[in-house]
């Protein structure tokens, strides 16, 4: 069959123009690649021969090879794992699967040397080879595949595929290396490059007939799993290097948790929370990271049944002789010994996190990267409310850092019965809404939540010590109970037969507009303000929902005004002294229009607005 010629996706050719032009401070890294994905292989393939063995028959010995030809200037990195056929080769080295890679190559400016720190944390995976190969091959045939396959490029634009009748199972990478790149040639690069990187691999890497080829074989790492080994045995640098290849990460990681179980159900967990935010974080087609394997054999990378949602930014492995080895992925989902592991695992992420906290400013980072998603736990898990309650931090009126519940309850002032919280778009902006006025008059503390998620939780009627949350821009203040510590003086009053007249016209004025017109105990220096009535959606929530879901009309809400403001008493005078008038009117609308500002939306009708507004002006100055 004569060569096959195709052209990469659009992506991959900008990932490899930037990989092969730039200058790259750590290229050694194309082997720690190239072993990483020679390992996921062994371990696809082991998983496939559980129920079927004959994938794996005739060559069970799994291991990674390496091997050097100095005068052919090659490096060849081999395994004996599931191999590839051709849709695979296409599919697999001509694209790139990952969610989020788009959007991310779109991000990417002109500038190589920073686009490539980038893709760095990113990975570029496979073709990091082309960092230091001008040309690289693959000789492939998948486990039980009747034909071998041979993919070759030079990473410029395409790449060819022919059979190749002699290619055993697995994948045999040749690299044509570099002028640049023959240090790779050297046996202890090689041999640096495997330890610094690729020790904890759990097969062996060997490097086959020494360095040149004809001398003994040499195996250049432990080769036994690193979550096997003690943790005094094991180095920050070994887990770090472990979780990159594990978690598919670039970063260091934030916290590593690693336990063996012992009692009922024996399970070894390797846990790693990152410290940046994984690109899939919030997309719904995301997969589990957590690896799956029973007595170190690989079973699944994709088991929904390992780590509640809520904790889906955890990296790592877990490995339990207690489960059975033919498990099938779908029957894991309802495996109790695998619903006992998740107990565990939850519990000691959790209890982790709680000493971590202890470290304020460090936690403050965990948390501004993954504190949204914990709190998706808030209503998902019932049991660990409390645990998360505690682990939660939020922005407060009390200062500009995080402030934990426990924090807040013991600020809380004499008469206050529950924990007050406001939701919005930014933390400046809710600092400066007229709801809080009255609260922050009194002394009282208010939560600053931005999050989407914080709509939902709030409303499941969590406690926390009792205290429930309350949102202070919804239903009625109850601020009369709670002391003040230093009374502020409360202006004067409108006389109530005059507020009354007031509030007659705004409803009468305003019609459907509004649900109800009150006077405010939440007011102290805004004439007016919006809040949800009592049982209705915030104001912020129904927002968020009519961007997202395209609902237009908005419920009408609680207009509030503030009896002790210069303009709602001169506007209550007139109002009891009055008719109805086209200048009341205008003012009644305005008053409305001026509350809908506030709260981040445009007035009812912006050119009736403006024409209000600009009749107003000129009575003013003529
Ligand atoms: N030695 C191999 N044997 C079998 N399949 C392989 C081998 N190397 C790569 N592949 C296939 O090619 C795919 C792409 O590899 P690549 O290294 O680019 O990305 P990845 O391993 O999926 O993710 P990452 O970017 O984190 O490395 C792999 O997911 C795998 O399916």
């Amino acid at each position: 069959m004569s060569a096959e010629t195709l052209t990469f996706q659009a992506e991959v050719a900008k990932l490899l123009d930037i990989v092969v032009n730039a200058l790259y401070s750590q290229r050694e890294i194309f082997l720690r690649e190239l072993i990483s994905n020679a390992s996921d292989a062994c371990d696809k393939l082991r998983y496939a021969a559980l129920t079927e063995p004959a994938l794996i028959a005739g060559d069970a010995d799994l291991r990674i090879t390496l091997r050097l030809d100095k005068d052919a200037k090659t490096l060849t990195i081999a395994d004996n794992g599931i191999g590839m056929d051709r849709d695979d080769l296409i599919n697999n080295l001509g694209t790139i699967a990952r969610s989020g890679t788009a959007e991310f190559l779109k991000g990417l400016g002109g500038d190589a040397r920073k686009d490539v720190s980038q893709i760095g944390q990113f990975g570029v995976g496979f073709y990091s080879a082309f960092m230091v190969a001008s040309q690289v091959e693959v000789h492939t045939r998948k486990a039980g595949g009747e034909h071998g396959w041979c993919w070759s490029s030079d990473g410029k634009g395409g790449f060819t595929i022919t059979e190749d009748a002699d290619a055993p199972r697995g994948a045999r990478i040749v690299l044509h290396l570099k002028d640049d790149a023959a240090e790779f040639l050297d046996v202890w690069r090689l041999r640096q490059v495997v330890k610094t990187y690729s020790d904890h691999i759990g097969l062996p890497v060997v490097l086959l007939g020494g360095e040149d080829g004809t001398g003994a074989d040499e195996t250049l790492n432990q080769a036994s799993a690193l979550w096997t080994r003690s943790r005094s045995e094991v180095t920050e640098e070994q887990y770090k290097e472990f979780y990159h290849h594990v978690g598919h990460a670039y970063d260091d990681p934030w916290l590593t948790v690693h336990y063996r179980a012992e009692g009922a159900i024996e399970y070894t967990g390797l846990l790693f929370i990152p410290t940046q935010k994984p690109f899939d974080l919030f997309q719904p087609d995301r997969k589990q990271h957590v690896k799956l394997y029973v007595n170190r054999v690989f079973i699944t990378d994709d088991c929904d049944g390992l780590l509640p949602p809520y904790l889906r930014f955890v990296r790592g492995v877990v490995d339990s002789a207690d489960l059975p080895l033919n498990v099938s992925r779908e029957m894991l989902q309802h495996n109790p010994v695998l619903a006992k592991i998740k107990t565990g695992l939850v519990k000691r992420i959790l209890s982790d996190l709680k000493k971590k906290a202890e470290d304020t400013d460090a936690y403050a980072a965990f948390w501004g990267t993954f504190g949204a998603v914990l709190k998706e736990g808030l209503y998902e898990d019932f049991e660990r409310r409390d645990d998360l309650l505690a682990l939660a931090r939020f922005h407060s009126t009390h200062g500009d850092g995080l402030v934990s519940l426990e924090d807040y309850v013991s600020r809380m002032k004499d008469g206050q019965d529950a924990i007050y919280f406001i939701t919005g778009e930014s933390v400046a902006a809710l600092r400066k809404s007229p709801q809080l006025e009255g609260y922050l008059a009194k002394g009282v503390e208010v939560l600053l939540l931005t999050d989407p998620i914080d709509e939902f939780w709030t409303g499941h009627g969590l406690r926390w010590k009792e205290k429930a949350f309350e949102s202070v821009a919804q239903g009625a203040a109850k601020l009369d109970a709670i002391k003040a510590e230093e009374q502020a003086e409360t202006p004067e009053q409108a006389p109530a037969d005059q507020t009354d007249a007031l509030i007659a016209l705004l409803k009468g004025t305003l019609g459907e507009r509004v649900k109800d017109v009150r006077v405010s105990s939440r007011l102290t220096a805004s004439a007016c303000c919006l809040v949800a009535d009592e049982g209705q959606m915030s104001i912020h929530l129904e927002r968020l929902l009519r961007q997202h879901q395209g609902q237009d009309a908005a419920p009408a809400r609680v207009l509030e005004i503030n009896a002790g403001h210069g303009t709602i008493k001169a506007l209550a005078a007139r109002a009891a002294a009055e008719t109805t008038s086209p200048a009341l009117e205008d003012m009644a609308f305005l008053l409305f229009d001026q509350a809908r500002i506030v709260e981040g939306e445009a007035p009812a009708d912006p050119v009736e607005f403006a024409a209000r507004l600009s009749r107003l002006m000129q009575a003013g100055l003529v």
